[in-house]
């Protein structure tokens, strides 16, 4: 795959995004080619299980929550410019974190590899890659800077890109939250986890539902709800964006999520470590 062309037409922040990762994936080729990236993965160590973490063991157990490192949004702008990725990311272990989303995106999200390097250094938790991958050259990058994961948006990827995105994943070893927001991309992420599956049987699948549509950059909270009894079973389900207090966490819980992914409210807080405990109930 090494035409940088969308597969479906992207409208919105998602067709801006697009043209910002192409550019990057054409530099980073001409830096370091596709197979040194490749060799470069071979020799790394075994990754942590991002999806085991997840998982909730009981119905009453707590929420498990992602926490994310994220300085700023296309939608808020700057919510922590100057944090340190190392030590938020040692924060949120401390406050019980499951497992961390780092954002790399640079333009809009002020994120950059560096700390996903940075913060795999400083905690023993899974930690995903959270960007706008479109290509495979990116997740041999995230696998390469000590991604335990990385995060795959259906409705910028369109159903083969996606796909063949899932076959790269599963080559380089590491584990991908497939995103979607609405039905269309839902029924791609389940035709993609489908095919997982019998690739590697026992493999487990983990599913984000974005509250936050990423052409409009719009949040919908029902739309969560509604979606996450759509999606197949034997699935690991995350619920993203939005979520700002316990009552979103007990409702997402109610819905049947293992999971929840929360930035903006911990980045945001006087205290992120304290903002996640009360999150977590502990
Ligand atoms: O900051 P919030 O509202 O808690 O949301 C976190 C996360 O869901 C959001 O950052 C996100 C979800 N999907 C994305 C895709 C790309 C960039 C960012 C995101």
């Amino acid at each position: 795959m090494t035409d940088l062309i969308p597969q479906i037409p992207l409208t919105g922040f998602l067709a801006t995004m697009w043209e910002i990762q192409a550019d990057r994936v054409r530099k980073a080729r001409r830096e370091a080619g596709f197979s040194e990236l490749a060799r470069g993965v071979a020799c790394m160590g075994p990754v942590l299980d991002f999806a085991g973490a997840l998982r909730r063991q009981r119905p009453s157990g707590p929420v498990r929550v992602i926490a994310e490192v994220k300085r700023a949004s296309p939608s808020k702008g700057p919510l922590f410019p100057e944090a340190k990725a190392g030590d938020l990311a040692a924060r949120y272990e401390q406050a019980g974190a499951s497992a961390l989303s780092i954002l790399t995106e640079e333009k809009y999200f002020l994120g950059h590899l560096d700390d996903l390097q940075e913060a795999k250094g400083q905690v023993s938790l899974p930690v995903m890659r959270k960007d706008f991958l479109i290509d495979p050259y990116q997740i041999a990058e995230a696998r390469l800077c000590g991604a335990d994961a990385c995060l795959l948006i259906a409705a910028m990827l369109g159903p083969s890109r996606l796909d063949e995105m899932c076959v790269a994943a599963l080559e380089f070893g590491i584990t991908t939250l497939i995103e979607v927001h609405g039905e269309e991309d839902l029924a791609w992420a389940a035709e993609a986890v489908e095919k997982n599956r019998t690739r590697r049987p026992g493999w487990l699948p983990v599913v984000g539902i974005n509250a936050r549509n990423l052409a409009t950059l719009q949040v919908d909270k029902e739309q969560v709800l509604r979606l996450g009894a759509a999606l197949p079973e034997g699935v690991v389900k995350v619920a993203e964006s939005g979520i700002r207090d316990e009552s979103d966490a007990r409702r997402a819980l109610a819905a049947g999520f293992d999971a929840i992914l929360v930035g903006e409210a911990l980045v945001t807080a006087a205290d992120p470590g304290k903002a996640l405990r009360d999150l977590i109930g502990l």
